[in-house]
């Protein structure tokens, strides 16, 4: 009998079926981000940077993306690496702009084609956010939340581009675009005029939000910040702005695991956002101590978040998607972690017995419920990852390091 074999009678034991969990955990789409492949600079000018907006990437390893055919080139290479379904998520500073510079307020669709075009060839849907940092006008902290008109003008008019590209977008793949709009707005330091900051977002967003869009071709999130470097006393979208708003007016939130206080519990959020919002967007990043976008691995904050996915049969409404970016290490490899991690971590919640869970605790038995779940891990886990990654013609974990070294010396190591 296979390990596979023996570790699928081992979970028949707790009335939990590994091949239909396979079937399920394959149909599940992650939306990857493309910015882990250029430490989030984008392709508006050659060489750009991520610069201000409260988020930094660091760490200066070899071999990142320059424009928009290594990153293509590398995206192939990290989804031949992950098993299962993607989208890919893109920020509105990776269009193909050609040589002559187009600003933040003069996009269009034609800058995406090729992509919209690349991911139909890879089967792959886009998803899409404004770039509302790394720019002149966002300089002195504040975008849709500024006081000066001219800058809050230019703002709400990229704002509305990204909507009319991102409906334009789903039209063309066929599967809603999802839409996230994070502002870097806010103060490093005391600020006396919040409730005005805030009454100039919501009026920016209430006059965006102005066009319909349908429903199956664009959806709009709205991504919650608690701080920021440089926005240490003051982020103008906070959670409890954004938490009002998007109740208010039908709108998605996104939920990213770095931007609470670290000793915040995320998952805890889940089904009290999801009872009354069919709809959410998470972020799913690893925080140290600050909002670091650090990589992502399979520890107990994700495995809690997909817990809570699966517990509350919401995984079908809620969009999934990644945000984290080291420029320290190699970056396939980062992205490759993330993507298996959050991956390995709905497994792991779907192989739980919820019902015997849930009648244990109905019943008050509360230690029933603890032992349950102290012995699903140390079930074999790992049998059943296997075989995910062998039924979707994926690398085990044990032949990544070399497949992810033979790239880099073959072709990260080949750029300037
Ligand atoms: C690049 C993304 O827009 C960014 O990471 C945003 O989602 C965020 O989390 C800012 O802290
Ligand atoms: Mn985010």
């Amino acid at each position: 009998m296979s390990y596979y074999e023996e570790a699928k009678k081992i979970y028949e034991q707790y009335g939990v079926d590994t091949d239909s969990v396979l079937d399920q955990l394959s149909g599940i789409s992650l939306s990857v981000h493309c910015w882990q492949g250029d430490d989030v600079g984008g392709f508006e000018r050659p060489d750009a940077e991520l610069a201000g907006g409260g988020i930094q990437a660091t760490g200066n390893y070899p071999g990142k993306a320059k424009n928009v055919d290594q990153l293509r080139q590398d995206l192939e290479e990290v989804f031949s690496l992950v098993g299962g379904s993607h989208r890919l998520n893109l920020h509105a500073s990776y269009g193909e702009f050609g040589s002559t510079f187009v600003d933040r307020d003069q996009i269009e669709e034609k800058y995406y084609q090729g992509w919209v075009d690349w991911g139909k060839k890879m089967g792959i849907p886009l998803d899409f956010n404004g770039t509302f940092f790394s720019h002149p006008m966002a300089d002195d902290g504040y975008t849709l939340a500024s006081k000066d008109e001219r800058i809050r003008r230019f703002w709400i008019e990229h704002a509305k581009r990204c909507r009319k590209i991102a409906a334009w977008i789903g039209e063309q793949q066929g599967s809603p675009c999802i839409l996230d709009t994070w502002i870097p707005d806010g103060a490093k330091n005391l600020t006396v005029d919040k409730f005005g900051y805030r009454a100039i977002l919501k009026e920016s967003l209430d006059e965006i939000f102005e066009t319909e869009y349908p429903k199956e071709f664009m959806r709009d999130a709205l991504e919650t910040k608690l701080f920021g470097i440089g926005s240490e006393a003051f982020v103008v979208g906070s959670h409890e702005f954004y938490m009002n708003y998007a109740a208010r007016n039908n709108k998605m939130l996104c939920i990213d695991m770095g931007h609470f206080h670290t000793e915040e519990d995320i998952s805890d959020k889940l089904s009290a956002i999801l009872l009354f919002d069919d709809e959410i967007l998470l972020h799913v990043s690893r925080p140290m101590h600050w909002d670091s976008d650090h990589v992502v691995l399979f520890n107990d904050k994700i495995k809690m978040v997909a817990e809570e996915l699966v517990r509350s049969g919401k995984l079908e409404t809620s969009h999934i998607g990644l945000d984290f970016f080291d420029a320290s290490i190699n970056r396939i490899g980062a992205w490759v972690t993330g993507i298996r991690a959050m991956r390995k971590a709905l497994l792991f919640a779907l192989l739980e017995p919820i019902d015997q869970l849930i009648e244990y605790e109905e019943s008050g038995n509360g230690y029933a419920t603890m032992a349950l779940l102290e012995q699903q891990s140390v079930l074999p886990f790992g049998a059943i990852w296997d075989e995910y990654c062998r039924r979707t013609n994926t690398p085990l974990e044990g032949e990544l390091i070399d497949l992810i070294g033979l790239y880099e010396r073959e072709v990260l190591e080949e750029r300037s």
